[in-house]
C-alpha cells in the first residue's frame, strides 16, 4: 500500500523496532464492529438473539466483531429498531472510557455521524441531557437520524462553531467528548483515500483546529468534569501536542488514568516539546498490537469548585389539546425510562417536543433538534413521531403488534407497505400501534378493521 515519505519516516521514529510488524498489518484485512445500544436491550438478550455470527471485542463490553466480508448487519430490521451501531472496534473507545452516569450533562462536541454520541446517549439511560454538535449542518442530520433511530430523546442536536456554544454553555456540563477532526493517519487501512487526504491537508492543519476546539471545551466543562479527547491519527502534534498545550492553558487540567487494556499502548511525552510525564497515561491504539485501527486517547479532569448551573425559568403547562391529552395517558413513562413532567413539554408550531430539564436559554443556537420530537398535533388530532416510537418500548405503550423477524410483514412494513393484520389484532382495535420486531419498536401504524396503515417515517423507509 502507498504511504507518503514523511509519514513513513514519522512512524519510523514513533515505533522503532516495531516498524516493519507496522507496515505488514496493512496488508491484513480491517476489522468490522457492532456495538449494542444497551438502552434498548442487555449485551446477553442481544447475544442470545443475534442473527450472525459475533466475536466479542476484549476491551469493549457491548463490542462485537463480525465478518463485513459476508454479512451486511445495516439491512437487518434489529438494525432499523435501534438496537445496535456498526462502528470500527477502535472507534469505540473513547465513548466506553468517557465514565458517564445516567443524570450527566454530556456534551459531544465533533459528533457526526453520531458513532460516539449514540453509546454516550445509551450511557445516559434516559436521565440528564447529551448536546450533540458537529459544525457540519449536512452531517449533522445523518447525526440526527442515528440519534433518534437509537431512543435517544433527551438530546440537544447542534450545528454550532464550538466558540459559539461557550456563550451559552460555560461551565454546564459534567462530561465532554471531543472526537476532534485530525488528519486521520490511524484509518489508512480501512480507508485508502485518506492518504489523499494527508497529503493536502496534515497534522499542522488540523493541530490548530484542534487546540481551538480543546480550549473552548475547557470553558464548557464543570469544575470536577471530565473531558475525553480522541483522535484517529498517530502525529505527535495532535495527539500529545494538544494536550499540553491544553495543560499549558488551563492549568487546573490534570491527566486521569484510563481503564487498561493489555493492546493498550502507553502515551509518548517525547513527542511533544516538553516532557509531561502524565503523558504516559494517555493511550495510544495501534493496529498491529491489536484488532482495530489506530486511534489516540486522553481523560482528563477540570480540577475546582463545583456550583451546580441552574438552567432558564419554567414555563407553565398549558391546557393540552384532548387528543394530545389522552395519547399521553396511555404512555407508561416510568416503563420508557423518561421521568415524564408536563411543564417540560413544549410547543413550536404544530410540533410537541418534551425538552431535557435545566438548560439554558438557547435563542440564537443553530439546532436540528432540541429535546424529544414527541409528534404533531394538527387541528387537535396528534400524530406521534417516529423518534417517540423509539423511544418507547412494549411495557410502555399499551397497543402494539409484535411480530417475529422472520414474517415477511416486518420488511414489507419497513418499505412503507400498508399491512393486513388481522390474525395478530382481530377486528376490534383502532388507532395508533407500535409495531414492533421480535417486541422492538420500529415505527407507528394506524389500525383499522385489522389493516395497519403504515406510518414510518418517509425519509427512513427500504427502498423496495
Ligand atoms: C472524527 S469526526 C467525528 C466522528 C464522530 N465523533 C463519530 O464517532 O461518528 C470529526 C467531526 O468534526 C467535525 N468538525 C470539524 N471541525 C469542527 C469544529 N470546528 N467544530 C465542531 N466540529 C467540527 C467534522 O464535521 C466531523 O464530523
Amino acid at each position: 500500500m502507498y504511504l507518503p515519505e514523511k509519514f513513513e519516516r514519522k512512524m519510523q521514529d514513533i515505533l522503532g523496532d516495531e516498524y516493519q510488524e507496522y507496515v505488514d498489518c496493512y496488508e491484513a484485512p480491517r476489522y468490522y464492529g457492532l456495538r449494542v445500544n444497551t438502552k434498548k436491550i442487555s449485551v446477553e438478550d442481544f447475544v442470545r438473539i443475534c442473527p450472525f455470527e459475533i466475536r466479542p471485542i476484549p476491551w469493549i463490553e457491548n463490542g462485537f466483531y463480525y465478518d463485513g466480508a459476508q454479512i451486511s448487519p445495516a439491512k437487518h430490521p434489529y438494525y432499523a429498531a435501534g438496537l445496535y451501531y456498526l462502528q470500527e472496534p477502535s472507534a469505540m473507545t473513547p465513548a466506553n472510557r468517557l465514565p458517564v452516569e445516567p443524570g450527566d450533562r454530556v456534551l459531544d462536541v465533533c459528533a457526526a455521524p453520531g458513532g460516539k454520541a449514540t453509546e454516550l446517549g445509551a450511557k445516559l439511560q434516559g436521565q440528564g441531557v447529551l448536546v450533540a454538535n458537529d459544525i457540519s449542518s449536512s452531517r449533522a442530520k445523518g447525526l440526527l437520524k442515528n440519534i433518534e433511530m437509537f431512543g435517544i430523546g433527551n438530546v440537544l442536536v447542534l450545528s454550532e462553531e464550538p466558540g459559539k456554544l461557550v456563550e451559552y454553555f460555560r461551565g454546564y456540563f459534567d462530561k465532554i467528548l471531543i472526537d476532534a477532526p485530525c488528519s486521520g493517519e490511524g484509518m489508512f487501512r480501512k480507508d485508502k483515500k485518506m492518504v489523499k487526504a494527508w497529503e493536502e491537508h496534515g497534522p499542522e492543519f488540523f493541530s490548530k483546529l484542534q487546540r481551538s476546539i480543546i480550549t473552548q471545551a475547557a470553558e464548557m466543562l464543570r469544575p470536577g468534569g471530565m473531558l475525553l479527547y480522541s483522535t484517529c491519527t498517530f502525529d505527535g502534534l495532535e495527539n500529545e501536542g494538544t494536550i499540553g498545550y491544553l495543560l499549558e492553558q488551563y492549568p487546573e487540567f490534570t491527566i486521569e488514568g484510563i481503564r487498561p487494556y493489555e493492546g493498550f499502548c502507553a502515551g509518548m511525552p517525547g513527542l511533544w516539546k516538553k516532557d509531561i510525564p502524565d503523558l504516559k497515561k494517555t493511550v495510544r491504539i495501534f493496529p498491529h498490537k491489536m484488532k482495530g485501527e489506530g486511534h489516540y486517547i486522553a481523560l482528563l479532569r477540570k480540577n475546582g469548585e463545583h456550583e451546580m448551573m441552574s438552567g432558564g425559568s419554567k414555563k407553565r403547562p398549558k391546557k393540552l389539546a384532548e387528543e394530545l391529552e389522552a395519547f399521553l395517558a396511555q404512555v407508561d413513562w416510568e416503563k420508557a425510562g423518561i421521568d415524564f413532567k408536563r411543564e417540560q413539554l413544549e410547543f413550536h408550531g404544530e410540533r410537541v417536543y418534551y425538552m431535557p430539564e435545566n438548560l439554558p436559554d438557547m435563542a440564537g443556537i443553530r439546532f436540528l433538534r432540541t429535546g424529544l420530537l414527541m409528534g404533531e398535533l394538527k387541528k387537535n388530532r396528534f400524530e406521534p413521531s417516529q423518534a417517540l416510537a423509539m423511544c418507547l418500548n412494549m411495557d410502555a405503550y399499551g397497543d402494539c403488534i409484535s411480530l417475529p423477524v422472520d414474517d415477511d410483514r416486518v420488511v414489507r412494513y419497513l418499505k412503507g407497505e400498508t399491512l393486513d393484520v388481522e390474525d395478530v389484532t382481530g377486528m376490534k382495535k383502532k388507532g395508533w400501534h407500535l409495531f414492533c420486531v421480535d417486541g422492538y419498536p420500529l415505527g407507528w401504524g394506524k389500525l383499522a378493521s385489522g389493516t395497519l396503515k403504515n406510518k414510518y417515517l418517509p425519509g427512513w423507509r427500504w427502498q423496495s
